[in-house]
């Protein structure tokens, strides 16, 4: 059976200490209470970087400019009603203060420590890259 393949844009915010921010998936969502990077499902017709730049907006009340979003890598990853095609920024400066508007929390963890937080199974590789890059 061939599934969809779904593009969602996400980002490793990195504050000057070199912490990453995560955010837990809120309640009656798919994948509810896992810690993920922010981010969402790009629209029809939208590039990939105004979805990541509305998306951080939406959820975390910041302000991005395409300058400051670095390719970092990306997930590719089968569920079981579609495939995950998930490329992953790196975003050191951004304007305005980060607020939780859409999770259930956030929290700024250092890269050693990011496997303490259970995260979706797409989520592993990405989470090795930035324990050895940063
Ligand atoms: N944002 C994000 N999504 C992830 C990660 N890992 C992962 O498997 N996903 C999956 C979960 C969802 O199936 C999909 C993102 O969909 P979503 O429902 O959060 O998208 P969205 O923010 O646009 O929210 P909505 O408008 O659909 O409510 O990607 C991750 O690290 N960050
Ligand atoms: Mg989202």
């Amino acid at each position: 059976m061939t599934l969809p393949t779904i593009l969602v844009v996400a980002a490793a915010l990195v504050d000057v200490d070199g912490r990453v921010l995560i955010a837990q998936r809120p309640e009656g969502k798919a994948l509810a209470g896992l810690w993920e990077f922010p981010g969402g499902k790009v629209e029809p017709g939208e590039r990939p970087e105004d979805a990541l730049i509305r998306e951080l907006h939406e959820e975390l009340g910041i302000e991005v400019s395409e300058a400051c979003l670095a390719p970092f890598v990306f997930a590719s990853h089968g569920y079981d009603s579609f495939h995950l095609l998930m490329p992953l920024w790196l975003v050191r400066r951004w304007k305005g203060v980060v607020v939780n508007r859409h999770h259930a929390a956030l929290a700024w963890v250092k890269p050693n420590r990011l496997s303490d937080y259970p995260m979706p199974p797409a989520d592993a590789p990405l989470v090795a890259h930035l324990r050895d890059f940063l």
